[in-house]
């Protein structure tokens, strides 16, 4: 079993993913974003530092996702993100000739990647992002632009318009998993329920 949670930044997906893990009995595989030295340099100045942020983290999740396809999957997974989440990015901070090159990479490494049993895509509405970003501290998304979350969230509702493998798609303004109590028993249900009904089991 293979479960992979997305949404834009803040929706709470590291904290599903967690959560979820624990309680299926899974592994989390978690992105480690402070890893990629130019993301806080990429936030000082968008179009210098995008392509080199991107090849960055379009290298990591692959070497991260690869390892799910080299070794047997016990408890199985529950990924903080999933592979198309580069391509989203990618889509808003490339252009030109850089755009076109980053495409025939990620085609290319895409193509060797296995696609989740299901997703769980987490929606929230921009303001309710804003409030999580600020939560969470991370000092290089102090200055986080509303307008770039829009076009994100924009995005990722035009990703999963046309996604093409089983999918949950939660509100997740609408649910706090965050802390112990029905809520997390909720969405873990869901997530069963899901995985049942596409003939998987947790
Ligand atoms: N469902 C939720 N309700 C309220 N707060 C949440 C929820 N999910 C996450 N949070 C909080 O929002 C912040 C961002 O969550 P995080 O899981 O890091 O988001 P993401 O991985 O999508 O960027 C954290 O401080 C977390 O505790
Ligand atoms: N330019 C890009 N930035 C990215 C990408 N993936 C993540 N990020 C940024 C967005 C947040 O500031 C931080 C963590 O993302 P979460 O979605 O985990 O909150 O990293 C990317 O592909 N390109």
């Amino acid at each position: 079993m293979y479960i992979a949670i997305e949404g834009p930044i803040g929706a709470g997906k590291t904290t599903l993913a967690r959560l979820l893990a624990e309680r299926l009995g899974a592994e989390p595989l978690l992105e480690v974003v402070e890893e990629n030295p130019f993301l806080p340099l990429f936030y000082q100045d968008r179009k210098r530092y995008a392509f080199k942020t991107q090849v960055f983290f379009l290298l990591s999740r692959y070497r991260q996702l690869s390892r799910l396809r080299e070794r047997p999957l016990f408890g199985g997974v529950v990924a903080d993100y999933l592979f198309d989440k580069d391509a989203i990015f990618a889509s808003l901070n490339l252009e030109g000739p850089e755009w076109d090159l980053y495409l025939d990479l990620y085609r290319e490494l895409s193509l060797k990647l296995p696609p989740p049993d299901l997703t769980v895509y987490l929606r929230a509405p921009v303001p309710v992002l804003l409030e999580r970003i600020r939560k969470r501290g991370r000092p290089f998304e102090e200055g986080m632009d509303p307008a770039y979350l829009e076009a994100l969230s924009e995005a990722y509702e035009r990703h999963f318009a046309r996604y093409a493998h089983p999918l949950l798609v939660l509100e997740a303004d609408q649910l706090d998993y965050s802390q112990p109590g029905p809520d997390q028993d909720r969405v873990v249900a869901l997530v069963k329920t899901q995985l049942a009904q596409d003939g998987r089991t947790a």
